[in-house]
């Protein structure tokens, strides 16, 4: 990265609107001139009522949908002007994901599930399993390797599937619901395993929640209601 590269917020959002049908009898507008920005090494809660527009949020922001209008610029780069291929990159490179459920690849072990995002980034074989032994170790998932996702619990694959996010070093994490799919008690252990892992590795990410506690810990919260942004 560049210096201006390095001086930019992580993640900037700018005047972005979203809607779906338009013109249509059943025409939505999920997003209203949302504005936000991820400074480098900050943890951001986005709490949301359902169907307030955070998944459709998160999915702009990943690269993974293309607002209406407005600007995204993650590290500084405009992503409007992009080819499909530098996107595709960006987000595969700069950008980890955490969904609400763990979305590991059934036939593979945990490490294999880490391992392989880093083989399609170009990553050595080897330098990628050590990766992956390490960011296991740091969950505290030694013991769990060579397990499949069937034979681990439900915390267990979704701290897997946080290691996954962080296999090529991301630059962003973000995620949707990242505990929502554990019980209370296991959603705190998971939840601090995710936060121990943004911490050490000084990731910035936008962790959507319906949990107040848990958004508590973090840096800042934002609110989206109705498809319109505010601080606290
Ligand atoms: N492809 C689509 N076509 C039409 N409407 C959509 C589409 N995707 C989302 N919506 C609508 O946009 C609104 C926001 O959806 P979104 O998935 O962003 O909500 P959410 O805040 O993530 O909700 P939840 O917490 O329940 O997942 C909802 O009313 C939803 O029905």
């Amino acid at each position: 990265m560049n210096d201006v590269e390095n001086s930019a917020p992580v993640l900037e959002l700018r005047d972005l609107c979203k809607g779906y049908n338009p013109g249509k009898p059943n025409e939505i507008t999920v997003l209203r001139n949302v504005s936000l920005s991820v400074q480098r090494g900050e943890v951001v809660a986005l709490v949301a009522p359902s169907g307030a527009g955070k998944s459709t949020l998160l999915h702009i922001a990943g690269l993974l949908d293309q607002p209406d209008t407005g600007t995204v610029r993650i590290g500084g780069e405009e992503m409007s002007g992009l080819s499909d291929r530098r996107r595709t990159a960006v987000r595969r490179d700069k950008v980890g994901f955490i969904y609400q459920f763990h979305h590991l690849l059934p036939e593979f072990t945990a490490a294999e599930n880490i391992v392989l995002p880093q083989l399609a980034a170009g990553t050595p074989r080897k330098e990628a399993q050590e990766r992956a032994e390490d960011l296991l170790a740091r969950v505290g998932l030694s013991a769990r390797t060579t397990h499949r996702p069937a034979a681990m619990s439900g915390g267990e694959q979704q701290r897997v599937a946080f290691c996954r996010a962080l296999a090529n070093g991301p630059a962003l994490l973000l995620a949707d619901e990242p505990t929502g799919n554990l019980d209370p008690t296991t959603s705190d252990t998971v939840f601090d395993a995710l936060m121990a892992l943004v911490r050490d590795t000084g990731l910035s990410a936008l962790i959507a929640t319906h949990n107040l506690a848990l958004a508590a810990r973090m840096d800042r919260t934002l609110r989206l209601d109705t498809g319109t942004l505010s601080e606290g």
